[in-house]
């Protein structure tokens, strides 16, 4: 009861009632009895109904998100002030008629995260003042006629539903200025041009209006597998139509792309090199909606897990965690090197040894969401249990194995007409059919024109207007405009046709008409055996860039020790490597000079394969004062620029003697990763985490970043059942400083969350190890939002050794006694990819541009 006296925020005029987490199964009848109240938050409760609420008569705003609501509490229809309404994050299916049309005041109505399939048709009556709609997360076919009703609407989210087709009308005459549509089977419009925005879809259904509509049936089709399985002989023979069997010589470096057609389909193949080394590179190339064939060389394969982990597992393992909804279709290779019955047994072993990995994931999926509902406090793990079973509802289809001999084309025209038989399966593809408008066909069939033509370079780069110019050149193009043209490669660009970053400035008016040269940029610099390519530079090209062979030994020292290329070496490896491929005239556009840096480093920059590390060691005296959110800046450096590449690290004692190893009394928390952490997750952990603390020291898999004279180590340990990245700090002296410290730690575990989101089947879970030696328990951390600080208590007690701790030595808080008797503002912790971190009441923003530019 004191509890939640102490929630509650007495105001003159109005009252506001906030009593969220507090485990309420029913409401207190003291909070009915005040109807003056105009603000109620009952969020993170396990209300099944609220009895009696209609006593509220003023309420205008209630929040019911996140509790255990069934049945639509039609007593709302008694608060006929209301403007906010949330009740995400419940088990509601059906919204009675009669409720919407008592509330004409009604301005934000929030239901995702239920089990809607329905809206009642009196939802129309509050047109004109609803201005926010969430309905993500439900079970919607189509959008409801009501919305469409719903003219004042500024605001509408509709992801993760089952919507084949959006109508026009919702995107005509309401000053709509946020719309959310992804996760939903879209063919009108497809997912790719929703991505584009409203504007983007308006501008695709004005294309579509009185023209004949095309429907479009293209497949992304990614190889995957392990080095020299027949990734590219498969690509190549289907492409071929005859059997071409590639030498080792032809090894796939990075990644090929080919387009070809199999009567009405256009298949995009994207050839993956199978080297470990590529590995790094393929979260930019890996995308959802597409056929994954994974090729296992059956000659290699053997009837023991630790082959099957090798060829199959490890590849499986990253889909689920990369595209958890991927269709694959797994491919047994050289089955002419294996008789009849050792295909079979093979066959057989792979396809129950993948099914096993499945029930795997699927069981220890159940198993956090049990252990977290039989938890005694599950209301503060709402979002962990949200996303757990959003996790559970999707899953890899894997399709029957298919083997093949590579060197007989029967057996390639066979796997031909399965894959055929697979796409045109609606069930298994619903997003394989685009309605396209004929303007987006034509402009991509003179872009392909373009790109084949003779006058084209070999590297395919070609700047925008230009482009937009040679394709205008067209009469039937010739009153292409120039916003529709960019809508139109922004389709492209997302189907994987073009590439164009329009977001990374540097590259914003650059078409790269051949993806497959972008990727050859990224093979010089992340290739294995780069040493060897250093070491290969020719004497003439070394002179040509003023460097002599004693600088290229330094290189290759500051590479084989540090990991570390400085921007002459780099420029000379592409140079090497473009005038090898015949492909002189882009360097300087790529790799750019002292003044201005080339396209290349924003790409590696933008993709995290590499941190800039500049000896910046003053402070620039020049430099105006810090003021949190504007740009401050840093001295100016005319010093060589190095880059790290953290793949290529290989020793960690600096990290461990300036560090100076664990003390028991250190802050020590843990970010556990199921199935387990990716491929280059730490790497690029690692740049995006120095690039905001420029005091940092790096190594294989550790990090040591200081802030305000304070270190915290970053360590990670990616065993199988036990892939962890461990944070630890030293215990602050002074109690003043938990605050300080919890910060720090939170802004790392924020850019942790932030890249996690890139692995939408990863799972990670926080957990602070009990605080007595050898005690092997461990405290779970509640949801950890920007609004909350994570917890209220202030003693933790350890279920196993049964010791007792003040809380802010496990989890981010203040000490309680120094929030008396100034409470500090709550924290707010908020990372956008490199752009923003804020800690406590201030924020950074991290311009990383305005540096690099100067
Ligand atoms: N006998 C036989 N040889 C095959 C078969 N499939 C592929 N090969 C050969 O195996 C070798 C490797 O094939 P690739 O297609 O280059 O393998 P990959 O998976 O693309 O390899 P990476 O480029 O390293 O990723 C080549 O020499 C092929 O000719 C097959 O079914 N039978």
């Amino acid at each position: 009861m004191a509890q939640q006296r102490a929630c509650q925020e007495q105001d003159d005029r109005a009252s506001k009632v906030t009593l969220s987490t507090m485990r309420l199964r029913v409401l207190p009848p003291t909070v009915l009895q005040d109807p003056r109240m105009e603000s109620l938050n009952l969020d993170r409760n396990k209300l099944k109904h609220v009895a009696g609420i209609s006593k509220l008569g003023n309420l205008r705003k209630l929040i019911l998100s996140k509790n255990e609501i069934a049945d639509f509490p039609e007593e709302i229809q008694s608060l006929v002030h209301l403007e906010k309404l949330e009740l995400n994050q419940n088990q509601i299916r059906v919204i009675p008629e009669g409720i919407f049309s008592c509330l004409p005041r009604l301005k934000h109505l929030r239901l995702s995260n239920n089990r809607l399939s329905a809206l009642p048709k009196d939802l129309a009556t509050c047109s004109s003042s609803l201005q926010y709609l969430n309905l993500s997360n439900n079970l919607f076919r189509a959008i409801p006629q009501a919305v469409l009703e719903l003219v004042s609407l500024q605001e509408l989210y509709v992801q993760n539903n089952t919507l084949r087709q959006l109508p026009r009308e919702l995107f005509e005459g309401r000053p709509l200025k946020m719309f959310k549509a992804n996760g939903n089977p879209l063919r009108e419009p497809p997912n790719e041009v929703c991505a584009g925005g409203i504007q983007q879809i308006l501008s695709y259904f004005s294309q579509l209006q009185n023209c004949h509509v095309e429907e479009d049936r293209r497949v992304k089709t990614m190889f995957l597998g392990a080095s020299l399985a027949g990734k590219s002989t498969i690509c190549k023979s289907l492409k071929q139509r005859q059997v071409v069997l590639v030498s080792e010589e032809e090894r796939t470096v990075g990644i090929e792309i080919s387009e070809f057609h199999i009567q009405d389909f256009t298949f995009l193949f994207w050839d993956f090199a199978g080297q470990l080394e590529y590995y790094v590179t393929h979260h930019v190339f890996i995308t959802p909606q597409a056929l994954v064939i994974l090729v296992i060389n059956f000659q290699k394969y053997q009837l023991n897990n630790g082959i099957f982990q090798e060829l199959v597992g490890f590849w499986i393992n990253n889909l689920f965690m990369r595209v958890p909804n991927s269709v694959v279709l797994p491919v047994g290779t050289h089955t002419d090197c294996c008789t009849e019955e050792e295909v079979e047994e093979k066959k057989r072993d792979i396809m129950s040894k993948i099914q096993a990995m499945l029930e795997e994931r699927r069981a220890n999926l159940a198993h956090f969401i049990n252990n977290l509902e039989s938890s005694e406090e599950s209301e503060f793990y709402v979002d962990q249990w949200d996303r757990l079973k959003e996790m559970e509802s999707c899953t890899l289809t894997i399709l029957n194995l298919v083997p093949v001999n590579c060197t007989n084309y029967w057996d390639i025209k066979k796997l031909e007409t399965t894959i055929l038989e697979h796409v045109r399966n609606e069930e298994i593809f619903p997003n394989v059919i685009r309605v396209l408008p004929p303007v987006y066909k034509e402009v991509e069939a003179a872009i392909v024109d373009t790109e084949q033509s003779e006058g084209t370079a070999e590297h395919g780069i070609m700047d925008l207007n230009h482009l937009l110019s040679e394709i205008t050149r067209r009469e039937h193009l010739s009153h292409l405009g120039t916003e529709l043209f960019r809508d139109i490669l922004r389709y492209l660009h997302r189907i994987g046709l073009i590439i164009w970053y329009e977001e990374i400035k540097q590259l914003e008016s650059t078409v790269f008409l051949r993806p497959a040269f972008l990727i050859t940029m990224f093979k010089i610099l992340v290739r294995y055996r780069l040493v060897q390519q250093l070491e290969s530079i020719s004497v003439d090209l070394l002179v040509g860039e003023h460097a002599t062979i004693r600088d290229q030994s330094n290189w290759v020292w500051t590479f084989k020790s540090k990991a570390m290329l400085c921007q002459r070496a780099m420029r000379a490896l592409v140079k090497h490597q473009l005038y090898l491929e015949g492909m002189k005239d882009v360097f300087e556009e790529m790799v750019g000079h002292k003044a201005q840096k080339g396209k290349l480093f924003s790409l590696l920059e933008h993709f995290e394969i590499c941190l800039e590390v500049r000896h910046a060691k003053d402070l620039n005296p020049g430099a105006r004062e810090f003021v949190p959110g504007k740009l401050w800046e840093t001295t100016q450096n005319c010093r060589e620029a190095y880059y790290l590449f953290p793949t290529y690290l290989n020793q960690s004692e600096e990290v461990s003697e300036r560090w100076g190893g664990d003390h028991l009394e250190d802050l020590h928390i843990r970010a556990y990763f199921s199935p387990e952490i990716p491929e280059g997750f730490f790497q690029r952990l690692m740049v995006k985490a120095c690039s905001f603390y420029s005091a940092h020291w790096i190594a294989k898999v550790t990090c040591l970043l200081i802030c305000s004279g304070k270190p915290l180590l970053i360590k990670e340990n990616n065993q199988k059942g036990y892939s962890y990245i461990e944070l630890r700090s030293r215990k602050p002296a002074q109690r003043t400083e938990f605050q300080f410290t919890w910060d720090f730690f939170m802004a790392i575990i924020f850019i942790i969350r932030k890249l996690s989101e890139e692995w939408p089947g990863l799972h990670m879970c926080m957990k602070a190890p009990c605080r007595t030696a050898e005690c092997p328990a461990e405290f779970f951390w509640p949801d950890v939002d920007d609004k909350n600080t994570v917890t209220k208590e202030e003693i933790k007690t350890c279920g196993t050794c049964g010791h007792r701790f003040r809380t802010e030595l496990l989890l981010p808080k203040v000490p309680s006694d120094l929030e008396v008797p100034q409470p500090p503002p709550p924290a707010h912790y908020y990372v956008t990819s490199y752009g923003t971190t804020s800690f406590g009441p201030s924020s950074i923003h991290v311009h990383r541009q305005s540096i690099l530019d100067k």
